[in-house]
């Protein structure tokens, strides 16, 4: 994939919900473990459409991350295709994904990564420096509920605060795509429903296709689609008619 291509792709205030955004076939993962193999992928069809609120469930190394880090450019897989709208992940070199994760993907993990010795809003900033088209720290940090904390230091934020500054930060640069791998795991059920209902608020105005790793099966009812995944294979995948907002979600 060529920078070239991957512009190309960057349409993501142009995209039409519904879009095929990735297009998986085939996808395996295999970690050589000194004499044993360990198979994290199998064999994995998936599509992922543009405005989606995604997310994906599945039981303790059923290959959840390895699916997300794999789609994000941060792995690549063994065996099987990857497509971005019409370019060829797979195809890619670490000079291209690289690119590919600077232009086009947000990532968010369990734990919030900020720098300590940066203000929320300076936090942010520093994403948005390498961005073509960023937001504004403020606005993003505005969107998360977070007004009102932009020049506090992380020490001075909750956990639940930090998240959601790690959330500003990865939604600064505009991605296409938002992958939060247990996003809520460090937090207690209150302050994971308002990191969660910041999520959910991005997919909605932003569109952002977003999908969202746990382990708790009730937040499953806040997506438009689930996907479960068993040893290393899609398992299921259903829609929610109705969708419940983080508020409602009880667990
Ligand atoms: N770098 C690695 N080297 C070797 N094996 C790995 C590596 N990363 C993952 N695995 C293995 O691949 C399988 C799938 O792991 P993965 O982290 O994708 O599962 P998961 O569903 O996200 O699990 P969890 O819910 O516990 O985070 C597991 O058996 C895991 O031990």
């Amino acid at each position: 994939m060529s920078e070239s291509t991957i512009d190309q792709q960057s349409r993501p205030r142009h995209a039409t919900p519904g879009d095929v955004v990735f297009r998986v076939h085939g996808l395996t993962k295999v970690y050589p473990m000194g004499e044993i193999e360990v198979h994290a992928l199998r064999g994995v069809d998936l599509e992922l459409y543009a405005g989606e609120f995604i997310v994906i469930l599945g039981a303790s190394g059923s290959g959840k991350s390895t699916l997300l880090n794999i789609l994000g450019g941060l792995d690549v897989p063994s065996s099987g295709q990857v497509m971005f709208r019409n370019a060829e992940l797979t195809d890619s070199d670490e000079d291209e994904l690289t690119w590919y994760r600077r232009r086009h993907v947000g990532f968010i993990f369990q734990f919030y990564n900020l720098i300590s010795s940066l203000t929320a809003r300076e936090n942010v900033a520093l994403v948005a420096d390498i961005a073509a088209d960023p937001m504004l720290p403020h606005d993003a940090l505005e969107l998360v509920g977070l007004a009102d904390r932009m020049d506090h230091y992380p020490s001075q934020l909750s956990g639940g605060q930090q998240q959601r500054v790690a959330i500003a930060r990865a939604i600064g640069k505009r991605p296409d795509v938002l992958f939060c791998d247990e996003p809520t795991g460090a937090l207690d059920v209150k302050t994971g429903a308002v990191v969660l209902e910041a999520i959910s608020r991005i997919n909605a105005q932003l569109g952002t296709l977003t999908a969202v790793i746990t382990h708790n099966a009730a937040i499953a009812e806040m997506a438009h689609r689930v996907i479960v995944l068993s040893d290393g294979r899609v398992s299921e995948i259903r829609v929610n008619e109705a969708r419940k907002t983080a508020s409602e979600v009880v667990w």
